[in-house]
Parts: structure tokens; sequence; C-alpha cells
């Protein structure tokens, strides 16, 4: 996977028809998805369940771009090596999850996977300082993880500049992850963000039947930046 700072769009499958992931991450690709968003949820770490490494590893052939995996479960150690094997290209873990997030971000890049890490709406930018690194992307959370289709936070902007400015010239990702649309795309763009995670944004309107929407929405979102 090779490091580039142009805008990214990753539809989160979160919003997709789960009964028929493989058919819908092709409908996405084919309309210009630029990394499939996978959402891990334990059901302890977030107040939902989805799904673990066996469905990562199941639809990872039907992925040609970038299986991006974001893990919300804690804790996260005891399954980095089992999503990396699924074929994960980017495993991201939270630094809320535990109390030793230096030693996940070891492991992860460890299995040959970049590493990432998600801060909530909560946490403050300057938790990333002393990891930077150690990362390859950083997911800033623009929503309480958990849930689809939730409302954009909006004070979640000022700690992507605040990142932007932390990562200097170093090779990390800042990816936005929780209510992109063509309204809040333009202004994590202008303060620095490259990876646009959407869900319900990119799924609305659509279907593997009539994946058109898909595409509109996916211009919709590239169109705002
Ligand atoms: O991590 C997530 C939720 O915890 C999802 O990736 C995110 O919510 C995407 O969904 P939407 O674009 O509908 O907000
Ligand atoms: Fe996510």
């Amino acid at each position: 996977m090779k490091f580039d700072r142009s805008v990214k769009i990753a539809p989160s499958i979160l919003s997709a028809d789960f009964a028929n992931f493989g058919a819908e991450i092709q409908a996405v690709e084919a309309q210009g998805a630029d990394w499939i968003h996978v959402d891990v949820m334990d059901g302890h770490f977030v107040p939902n369940i989805t799904f673990g490494p066996a469905t990562c590893a199941a639809i990872r052939p039907h992925i040609k771009t970038v299986m991006d995996v974001h893990l919300m479960i804690a804790p996260v150690d005891p399954y980095i090596q089992a999503f990396a094997d699924a074929g994960a290209d980017v495993i991201t873990a939270h630094v809320e999850a535990g109390p030793h997030i230096h030693r996940t971000l070891q492991a992860i890049r460890a299995t040959g996977a970049k590493a990432g890490l998600a801060l909530n709406p909560g946490t403050p930018a300057e938790v990333a300082a002393p990891l930077l690194d150690m990362v390859d992307l950083i997911c800033v959370m623009t929503v309480n993880p958990g849930f689809g289709g939730q409302k954009f936070i909006h004070s979640c902007v000022q700690k992507v500049t605040e990142l932007r400015e932390m990562i200097g010239d170093r090779e990390v990702h800042i990816e936005i992850d929780g209510g992109v649309d063509p309204s809040t795309a333009p202004l994590v763009i202008a303060a620095g963000a490259d990876v646009l995670v959407a869900g319900s944004a990119v799924f609305k309107g659509g279907s593997v039947q009539n994946p058109v929407p898909y595409g509109e929405n996916i211009r919709a979102i590239r169109a705002s930046v």
C-alpha cells in the first residue's frame, strides 16, 4: 500500500446489506470507492455488535482496493493477528480501548499491516503526540463510535487542524469517521484530512440491483471538497 495524500473515499459497509457484502463491495468499488472501511464492534467497547475476523476473511477476496479495518473492541491485542490473517491492509485501534496503545500499535505493525490510531470525540489530539512515529493513520471520530447515520460533531474539526500540524511531513493519513457528507467533507479536508469514511452518505438510495446512486453519492462528496 503506497502512501499518497490525495482525497480518498472509504465507504463503510456498516451501511451495506449485511446479507450481501461481497456484491455491495464490488458495487461501491465499481462506482468509485478508493478504500473499503470495515467496522468491527464488540458490544463492550461500543454498544453494538457487528462481526469479527471470519467475516473479514470472507469479504477480503471481493476487495480490490484497500481493506481498512476499524476495531471498536476491547481488548484489542489478542485479536490483531486474526485480523491481519484475514487480510486487513490497515488495522485501527482506539486509544481509549486499553492501557497499552504503544504495544498495540507495535503489534499491528509487526504483522505487516499499517497501524491506525482512533480518537473518540472526547479525546484530545495531544494523546497522539508520543505515537506519531508508530502510526500510519490517525482516525478522528466525528461521532461517538457504535452506529452509522449519526450527526457530525463539529468541535472535532479543530482536532484535525492540530493533528495535521503535529504530523508535519510524516507519512500519516488523517481519516475522518462519522457523519461525513457533502456538507461536512469540505470542513475536514480543509483542516488537513485525506481519508473520508462515509457509510450512510454513500449507500443511501442505492442497492446491489441499482448501484448508480452509490456513484452519485461518492461523486457528490468528491465534488464538495
Ligand atoms: O465507525 C463507525 C461508527 O462507529 C462508522 O465507520 C461510521 O459511523 C460511518 O457511518 P456514517 O458515515 O453513517 O456516520
Ligand atoms: Fe468506522
